[in-house]
């Protein structure tokens, strides 16, 4: 199923999701003081105020909110991030309105204790597996362990990019999401249905990188392509 999702960071954006017809937008707080000031140009409280109004105007006219907490399993000015201030966020987020909360590693430090201890702080503070994802990055390597981990704490939605392309700006020192041919991979392996031809989606991931100049960093894509060359 194919879901379009605009990334709203303040009021004009909302203004111009709804004006686009959009069904779904994310909001985005962030667990670090440093990382808010620099992707939102707002303290920490001051961001997560503004993602919870737009989230709650949002909700109240019909669309589907997901809410993101950035940085939280670690910030490189910050360094290690406390679990309670992440599941802070994401429970202001959820009350509201957010349908969901995507747990960020922005930078991809986290690793499965990360992913133990911050859903763990979570689900004690009152939310629920069904209610959160992960958006990965892969830069330690720890992508897939830290989804089998999610997966078997009833985690099922995953942010991930063809080639593991794509990062934030302000995220010094982070590498692409992680790919989604990995992940696909993977889950094809345990017998986890999701509707994506893996070889296709590799066969895209090549004419996407060879458009954007993005080198591919999925070793399932790399893997399949030599193959098949
Ligand atoms: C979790 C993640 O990784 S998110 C993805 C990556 N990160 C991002 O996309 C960064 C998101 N953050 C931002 O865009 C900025 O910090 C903002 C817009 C939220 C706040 O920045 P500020 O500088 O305080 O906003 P300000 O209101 O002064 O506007 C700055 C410029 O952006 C424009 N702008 C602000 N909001 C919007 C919007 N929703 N849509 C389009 N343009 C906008 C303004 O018109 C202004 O343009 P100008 O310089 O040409 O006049």
């Amino acid at each position: 199923m194919m879901r379009s999702v605009a990334l709203v960071p303040n009021a004009r954006g909302l203004d111009r999701a709804l004006a686009s017809g959009i069904g779904e937008i994310a909001v985005f707080a962030s667990a670090t003081q440093t990382f808010a000031e620099k992707n939102l140009n707002a303290d920490r409280d001051t961001a997560l105020r503004r993602a919870s109004t737009i989230a709650r105007s949002a909700s109240a006219v019909g669309l589907a909110v997901r809410g993101y907490v950035s940085m939280a399993f670690g910030d490189p000015w910050e360094g290690d991030v406390d679990p309670e201030q992440v599941a802070d966020c994401a429970m202001s987020l959820l009350e509201s309105g957010c349908d969901s909360i995507s747990i960020a590693d922005t930078i991809g430090v986290g690793t499965p204790g990360d992913v133990d201890a911050v859903v763990d702080a979570i689900l004690d503070a009152g939310g629920n597996a069904d209610q959160l994802a992960m958006h990965l990055h892969d830069t330690y390597g720890q992508g897939l362990a830290n989804v089998h981990t999610s997966l078997q704490a009833g985690i099922a939605e995953f942010d991930t990019s063809a080639g593991g392309i794509g990062r934030c700006p302000y995220a010094r020192g982070a590498t692409g999401n992680l790919a989604t041919e990995d992940l696909v991979w993977m889950l094809d392996g345990m017998g986890i249905e999701t509707g994506i031809d893996v070889h296709a989606l590799a066969a895209t991931s090549r004419w996407l990188c060879n458009r954007t100049g993005i080198a591919n960093a999925s070793s399932v894509a790399k893997a399949l392509l030599t193959r098949t060359e």
